[in-house]
């Protein structure tokens, strides 16, 4: 089944490129930077791979950071994920960065993109991937500093094509970022942002009728709406829904509790997609693979899944 799910060509839509540090990679970048690090060992870290929502998850994401320091490090990071991308068939990918999580720490924006950048061009040829790139901003931080972040964005319109909104959800509605996604969508940007992965299905109305946003990240929480699920089947806002991520950081107790099902059967539009991979315990193929033993999603389902993925990027030509 596994290659039979490589074989399909798909989209990843919902992946944090910093969300691939993987544990020996964080360690080579530490020694490489002079980074002191708060774990022994490679072990160590792994252990600390035991999520209780999405803030613990969240706190060892942020500090993994620090050993993202030049441009070379970005570029290796994506390198290795495309490499991995690639392997599971995935062929075009509109990747999310989070650029306050660097800027914060002293790391220019330019320095992170032009890493990226390096990666990017390179993809079509080095793994056939083509990729795009979608800024995120932290919404536990104020918005002022995320107006500050889109404005630093704007002179990198040639790669960055949209603007999303991720980080602790709960008490941090989509409303407060009214403004930014305002400018961001005059500046003919795409807009994303996560919504009812913790957070209410209120967040996912907001997401939709204040933000404008043209896919919703998660989304699984809309199964509790039947209004919410009417409305974005009617209008066909696609969800990009994240399997492995929801179990690893509890908004479902087993993957047989998944909504998955749920969604497709109210004629929403879902794609799956890994998130966090490096956290989560799987790529995108392992969230295929995953939900088929697990949640009994057959293999015509899992076409389908695949093909909203491409029917859902905002690149079709992959350009
Ligand atoms: O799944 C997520 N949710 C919110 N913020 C995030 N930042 C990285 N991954 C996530
Ligand atoms: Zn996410």
């Amino acid at each position: 089944m596994i290659d039979t799910i490589r074989a399909l060509p798909k989209a990843e839509l919902h992946l944090h490129i910093e969300g691939t540090l993987e544990p020996d990679l964080v360690f080579a970048l530490a020694r490489r930077n002079g980074v002191q690090l708060p774990f022994a060992d490679v072990a160590a870290l792994s252990r600390a791979y035991n999520f209780s929502d999405l803030q613990s998850f969240l706190n060892l994401y942020y500090d993994c950071m620090a050993v993202l320091q030049h441009a070379a490090d970005f570029e290796d990071l994506a390198n290795a994920y495309l490499a991995r991308a690639a392997a599971d068939g995935v062929t075009h990918v509109e990747m999310f960065f989070d650029p306050q999580a660097h800027t914060s720490r002293g790391i220019p924006l330019a320095e992170v993109i032009a890493g990226l950048t390096a990666a990017i061009t390179t993809a079509p040829t080095r793994h056939g991937v083509h990729v795009r790139l979608i800024a995120c901003f932290l919404r536990d931080r104020p918005a002022d500093e995320a107006m500050t972040t889109l404005e630093a964005l704007s002179d990198h319109l040639d790669i960055v094509d949209g603007v999303g909104l991720d980080s602790a959800e709960v008490g941090h509605p989509p409303t407060k970022f009214k403004d930014v996604f305002a400018e961001a969508a005059t500046l003919g940007l795409h807009r994303v942002a996560h919504a009812g992965e913790e957070g209410p299905p209120a967040y996912i109305w907001e997401a939709l009728d204040v933000l404008g946003v043209e896919r919703v990240d998660h989304g699984i929480r809309a199964v509790e709406d039947p209004a919410l699920l009417r409305r974005l089947a009617t209008d066909k806002v696609p969800l990009t829904v994240c399997p492995l991520s929801n179990v690893r950081l509890k908004c479902v107790a087993t993957l047989k509790d998944h909504p998955l099902h749920q969604l497709l059967d109210a004629g929403v539009i879902a794609t799956i997609n890994s998130d966090d991979p490096a956290y989560f315990g799987g790529y995108l193929a392992d969230n295929y693979l995953a939900l088929h033993r697990e949640l009994g999603t057959d293999l015509t389902t899992l076409q389908t899944l695949a093909q909203n993925s491409l029917d859902a990027r905002f690149h079709p030509k992959g350009s």
